[in-house]
């Protein structure tokens, strides 16, 4: 018997946090221990998945569903739902893949008067026909790739889905191949227009691995409490929390309460990423750029475009400065000063080759701080490991074991632990750029933006987010000093999340002129610094 249908909303949280598969099984098993498991959680997971396919489905009767069923609780309630859209009047088939025959039993018992059981076989060449397919091999129990027959069969879908041959997909909790505990994503996967999960949103979602999930809703299945007690893998922060981190001044505000950034970046050989560096942080509202010019030339380009800047020539630990960003566009020649940034006492932005003197750093065992703060790349990042791996194995041995240096397809396959595994081996904040920018605090969170721009791939783009971020910093450990507060390890991180969303938003900008009706389109980086004011205005407005 199919208890009645009630339908739960998605549950709309400010702050979005996701966890790993482990938490979330931890945090429900006391769930499932007190209740009637099948009764309860499971039915209304099942309400859930149903009331999204009426919606995919777009009010559409008489709909073809097809649902695939994995052996565990992830096909159960793949079953329950195929009973609520038969009962609608739906015509569903299902495919089971389960040698134990547990859910064979269930469907003939719940499963609906029109729910038919295929053959495998026998669908192959019928997969055009159905207008949604439910996902509902694995979910938070999967581990590598889906194997067997049920693997077989997805990459024959898959194969369709490529050719254009598949309806809509609808994930139940995930997509199956998507390990929820590394973040990882196995192949064969289908890519599910929209992915109903429960509980809580599992590790995948903050990266660029969430492609596979599509739209994803998540359903609290009337247990909202149940992951308080976990401190979650990925933190996404929504406009207003953006908005609260920005220091706003006041009547006696002056520059130096606004914060005083020194820049070490550029060199004769890339000036461009001074000048871009320099004016994204003069757009970002803080208080006075100390710039570090390394040769005259520099210096007059600089007061020629960025005339507010000012420049010093002498020793960096004699200047009055609140936080450091050095490294973007810097030469050899001029690496050699951005040394200072990893001993200075202030906070320091370490960008491009300044990583590489982190690394090198580390060799003499030290640990960085999480005041101090390094931006690679996948690229960049893979150099910094390898090298920590070759001049500090002794640390690379104490944080990671026998773990081998990481390929930078192995970074992009596994973003978050990687990032994790760079700031606890450094003790430094980490921010790995990409698609989704994952910003990991060491012994605390970790921080994921998504893009706000794939025009943002440029030459000077993360130049100019250096800028962004040490303007933003320097604000923020001017106005804690004159407050008398001290800042949290993790507010070094939720500050690269804000810089890296402030730099998206305007990149969405720069193709229009306007943030009203922002369109993709081109983001050169100097465009993109002009468009800061205008983004920072309207974000404080709201
Ligand atoms: N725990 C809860 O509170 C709730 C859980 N629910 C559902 O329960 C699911 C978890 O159920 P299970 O623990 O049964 O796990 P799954 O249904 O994800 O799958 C577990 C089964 O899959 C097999 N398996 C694992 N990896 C495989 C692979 N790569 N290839 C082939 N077979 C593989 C395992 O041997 C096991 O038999 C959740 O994702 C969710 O859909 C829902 O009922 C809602 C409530």
């Amino acid at each position: 018997m199919t208890p009645k249908a009630r339908t739960v909303p998605p549950k709309e949280t400010a702050m979005k946090l996701i966890y790993t598969a482990s938490q979330v099984r931890e945090a429900e098993k006391p769930y499932i221990e007190a209740a009637d498991y099948d009764g309860y959680l499971m039915q209304r997971a099942a309400d859930a998945v149903a009331a999204e396919a009426q919606d995919l489905l777009r009010g559409k009767d008489n709909a073809k569903i097809l649902l695939l069923i994995g052996p565990g609780n992830n096909g159960a309630d793949t079953i329950y739902a195929g009973a609520r859209l038969s009962a609608k009047g739906h015509r569903v088939d299902a495919v089971i893949f389960d040698s134990s025959e547990k859910n064979l039993e269930l469907i003939a018992r719940e499963g609906g008067e029109g729910t038919r059981v295929l053959d495998p076989e026998h669908t192959h060449e019928q997969l055009a026909g159905y207008d949604l397919t439910i996902d509902g091999i694995l979910g938070t129990g999967s581990s590598g790739a889906v194997r067997g027959s049920a693997g077989e069969y997805l990459g024959v879908l898959r194969a369709a889905q490529l050719d254009g041959k598949l309806g809509a997909v609808l994930a139940v909790d995930t997509p199956s191949g998507v390990d929820n505990n590394r973040g990882t994503v196995h192949e064969p996967s289908l890519r599910a227009d929209r992915t109903v999960t429960f509980i809580g949103h599992k590790l995948p979602a903050g990266t660029s691995h969430s492609v596979h999930s599509g739209d994803i809703k998540l359903y609290d299945l009337g247990v909202p409490e149940a992951l308080d007690a976990h401190k979650p893998a990925l933190r996404v922060l929504d406009r207003e929390d953006y908005r609260e981190l920005i220091e706003i001044p006041d009547e006696h505000s002056h520059k130096y309460t606004r914060g005083v950034l020194g820049m070490l970046t550029g060199s004769l050989e890339y000036p461009g990423a001074a000048l871009m560096s320099v004016r994204a942080a003069l757009n970002t509202g803080v208080g006075m750029v100390r710039f570090g010019a390394n040769s005259h030339e520099l210096r007059q380009l600089m007061i020629a475009h960025n005339p507010e800047t000012v420049y010093f020539s002498g020793a960096p630990a004699l200047q009055r400065v609140t936080v450091w960003a050095g490294g973007s566009g810097s030469s050899y020649d001029s690496l050699d000063k951005n040394r200072y940034l990893l001993h200075s006492p202030e906070p320091a932005i370490l960008d491009a080759g300044a990583c590489d003197l982190a690394a090198e750093y580390m060799a003499t065992g030290k640990h960085l701080g999480s005041h101090k703060i390094l931006t690679p790349h996948a690229a960049e990042l893979e150099r910094f490991l390898r090298v920590v791996h070759e001049l500090a194995p002794e640390t690379w041995k104490k944080h990671l074991g026998e773990a081998i240096v990481p390929s930078r397809k192995d970074i992009d396959a596994e973003p978050f632990r990687w990032v994790r595994a760079a700031s606890e081996l450094s003790g430094a904040t980490v921010m790995l750029k990409g698609g989704y920018t994952l910003i990991a605090a060491p012994n605390g969170a970790t921080y994921s933006v998504a893009g706000g721009s794939p025009w943002l791939a440029t030459a000077g783009s993360g130049d100019t987010l250096t800028g962004i971020y040490g303007a933003l910093l320097a604000q923020t450990v001017a106005a804690f000093d004159a407050r008398g507060e001290a800042l949290e390890n993790c507010t070094y991180a939720s500050i690269g999340a804000l810089a890296v969303y402030l730099h998206g938003e305007a990149a969405r900008a720069s193709a229009t002129g306007s943030v009203k009706d922002a369109l993709l389109g081109p983001a050169p980086a100097t465009r993109v610094a002009d468009m800061l004011p205008e983004v920072i205005a309207r974000l404080i407005a709201e």
